[in-house]
């Protein structure tokens, strides 16, 4: 599906791995539940191909030390979870930082007249304080993180509400992401979708989830949406 451009009116980004690079900090707040819990470390490449379901999934993932986990979460995630939120209230703004291009490309963006949104699969509590130390909590018009609705990405849901509450249908919307999770969620929402090489991807290329474009720097936004890439 190439739905051209020029019609986009809302632009939906998703933010660890495409936005902002989150990895070292998410990985030092695995590793303090892990250790409080008596466990030994993993590692921060473990832990970027973990990122992109959400906190619980990551736990359950580093808990296993492996990508598929059982049906069944452990007995343990509540207390690991615990400990990674204790942890990851500080940490999530120690050194966490935009990915090239980000701020400019965003502001082009809005001046232009596009409406901006952020969806998330991170716990919302710990998404503001993160805008606020890169300094993007204004570019926004909303945010949705994964426990803002029942369900979160690849489920459409989200996404359908951010357009939902803009009042701006999917087939007018550009969903902006580096997993496959936000590429699910906009073809299950109508939503055309770029996807960025550079984020987090469970250790795939994002070609292979076949997104509409594939942008290798997000400073090329700008050119493909306001119409002169
Ligand atoms: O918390 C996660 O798993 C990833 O969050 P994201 O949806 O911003 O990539
Ligand atoms: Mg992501």
């Amino acid at each position: 599906m190439t739905a051209p451009l020029s019609q986009v009116r809302l632009v939906l980004f998703d933010l660890d791995g495409t936005l902002v690079d989150s990895a070292p900090q998410l990985h030092r707040s695995v590793v303090a539940a892990l250790a409080a819990l008596g466990k030994g470390p993993v590692t921060l490449s473990e832990v970027s191909a973990w990122v992109g379901n959400g906190a619980d999934m990551l736990l359950r993932r580093a808990w296993q030390g492996r990508h598929e986990v059982d049906a069944m979460p452990p007995a343990e995630l509540p207390a690991l979870r615990a400990a990674f939120d204790a942890d990851y209230a500080e940490a999530a703004t120690q050194g966490v930082s935009l990915y090239p291009g980000v701020r400019e490309t965003l502001t082009s963006l809005q001046q232009a007249g596009k409406c901006l949104a952020l969806v998330t699969n991170k716990p919302s509590r710990f998404v503001p304080a993160i805008l606020d130390q890169v300094g993007l909590r204004d570019l926004f018009s909303q945010v949705v993180g994964g426990d803002c609705l029942p369900v979160r990405k690849p489920d459409p849901a989200p996404l359908l509400h951010i357009c939902a509450q803009a009042g701006i249908p999917p087939e007018q919307s550009l969903m902006v992401g580096d997993s496959r999770s936000d590429v699910l969620a906009a073809r299950h929402a109508g939503m055309p979708v770029v996807g960025l090489t550079y984020g987090y991807n469970h250790g795939e290329p994002i070609a292979a989830s076949d997104p509409d474009w594939i942008l290798d720097d997000f400073a090329k936004l700008t050119p493909l949406v306001l119409g002169s890439l």
